[in-house]
């Protein structure tokens, strides 16, 4: 089962159970140009935009059924839009924007965020660009973002509600360093302490790097020093080099080696830095993947950067699984002989065999995947591991014994869910004190009237 962060992320805030009605259609983009579909949280196939636009009429009524089926378990549902509602080359066949609010006839509020400037006028032209019964169900604009003397935007927005006959419900103030998970851009954000950096994190973005959520916790805690090191750059001085996820293993193993970076692992472990490869990453420090049947791109296999005892082949079914277990990385600081628990969650076609007699990353509870209950591998001189476990950083025993294993004794922080709830409730404060609820409240009394007598 499968939905977008964003929406698991508003189920958290909403205070319900994450589920897939919430997130009817997911594209997860593969390339510019191509993306996989997912319906009802199962992958139905990777397709050309032009297929997926041919494709929408089917899509449309999976929303449609999710919807139907949320209308008769909660009071209010808030649906956000995708992109923006003015596209007029989307609009035939949209699923996601006005076409949605046509067919289920829900009043909708037009956010800008002001911080990228010209919101103004993207709130008229963006209106003025719909239909007239589209431009009726605008009941109203929030501007998001906003920095600076709200007094100098005032005449702005009087100017705003004349011209329009909208509303202006709500200046949302720009949250500095609010860590909520992304959908699909890199966030690099930081705010770390710099006189008590304890570890130096390098992680080389792919062309198709995936989960780089798995860096969120890294990312968070304010004595690591995490460098996202771009196409063109060299890696430079780092105890960790993390190798991410890739949607391309063999390409992205190319790329690596096109920029040098093979070069700069090799340096950096003659210095006795420590590498950690996870999923795709963790293939690529293999001796070989091979792709018999061109699962990712052509067929072929490629040679590996051959620091782990391991052979990887893609298949054509995709694997999901939710893990627990415990770590079996030894740390040469902190270690109190404790052992540590790890979970986190599967999501590769690769199916990876360890050669006999090397060392596990993990020992999971109930291991289905590939080498079973053992996951992952440790290399002999134990300067590099990998693991298929996305998210094992989410723990904090998890991350702070994986840290201590590349030689740094941080400090226990809060957990993800914790530290994303702490995120959320400043989000929420900031929405009840600057929206205008009142009027949010006619809305949504207005339209639960007009559906009883639906
Ligand atoms: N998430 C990933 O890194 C996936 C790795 C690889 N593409 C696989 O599916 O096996």
């Amino acid at each position: 089962m499968k939905i977008g962060r964003a929406q698991a992320l508003q189920a958290q805030a909403a205070g319900v159970a994450p589920h897939v009605d919430m997130n009817p259609v997911l594209l997860k983009p593969s390339s510019d140009t191509d993306a996989q579909v997912i319906v009802h949280g199962k992958a139905i196939s990777n397709m050309q935009a032009q297929d997926y636009h041919d494709y929408k009429k089917v899509a449309m009524q999976a929303v449609l059924d999710s919807h139907q089926r949320l209308v008769n378990q909660y009071q209010v549902i808030m649906v956000e839009g995708a992109g923006n509602p003015a596209e007029i080359n989307l609009r035939e066949g949209d699923i996601a924007n006005m076409r949605f609010t046509e067919a289920v006839n829900c009043p909708v509020i037009i956010v800008a965020d002001i911080d990228k400037g010209g919101a103004c006028a993207h709130l008229v032209g963006t209106l003025e660009l719909l239909s007239a019964s589209e431009q009726n169900r605008v009941v109203g604009f929030v501007i998001n973002k906003f920095r600076g003397d709200i007094t100098l935007l005032q005449s702005g927005l009087d100017w705003l509600e004349q011209r329009t006959h909208k509303p202006v419900l709500g200046v949302l103030p720009y949250l500095m360093d609010l860590q909520l998970a992304e959908e699909d851009a890199i966030q690099a954000n930081q705010t770390i302490d710099q006189d008590d950096i304890r570890l130096r994190v390098a992680v080389p973005v792919f062309s198709q790097i995936s989960n780089h959520t798995d860096f969120d916790m890294l990312r968070a805690h304010p004595q690591i020093e995490l460098t996202f090191v771009r196409q063109g750059q060299r890696i430079s001085a780092a105890d960790l080099i993390i190798l991410p996820g890739s949607k391309d293993v063999r390409a992205d193993l190319e790329l690596l080696r096109k920029h040098g970076w093979d070069k700069d692992i090799a340096r950096h472990l003659r210095y006795a830095g420590k590498v950690l490869g996870i999923c795709g990453g963790y293939q690529m420090l293999g001796q070989t993947t091979h792709d018999p049947k061109g699962i990712e791109g052509t067929i072929g296999s490629s040679k590996g950067l051959g620091y782990l005892p391991i052979h990887t082949t893609l298949h054509s079914e995709k694997q999901l699984t939710h893990s627990q277990g415990k770590l079996r990385l030894q740390a040469d600081v902190h270690n109190n002989g404790i052992e540590v628990t790890v979970s986190g969650y599967q999501i590769h076609v690769g199916h990876t065999e360890r050669e006999d007699g090397f060392n596990a990353f993990a020992l999971l509870d109930n291991g289905q995947l590939d080498d079973g209950q053992l996951e992952g591998c440790i290399s002999a001189d134990n300067q590099v591991a990998g693991s298929y476990l996305h998210g094992m950083f989410d723990s904090p025993q998890a991350l702070q014994q994986i840290t201590a294993w590349a030689g740094a004794d941080t400090d226990k922080v809060d957990t993800y869910a914790s530290q994303q709830e702490h995120e959320l409730d400043r989000l929420a404060d900031a929405c009840k004190a600057h929206l205008d609820w009142q009027k949010i409240h006619t809305f949504i009394s207005n339209q639960t009237k007009s559906k009883h007598h639906d």
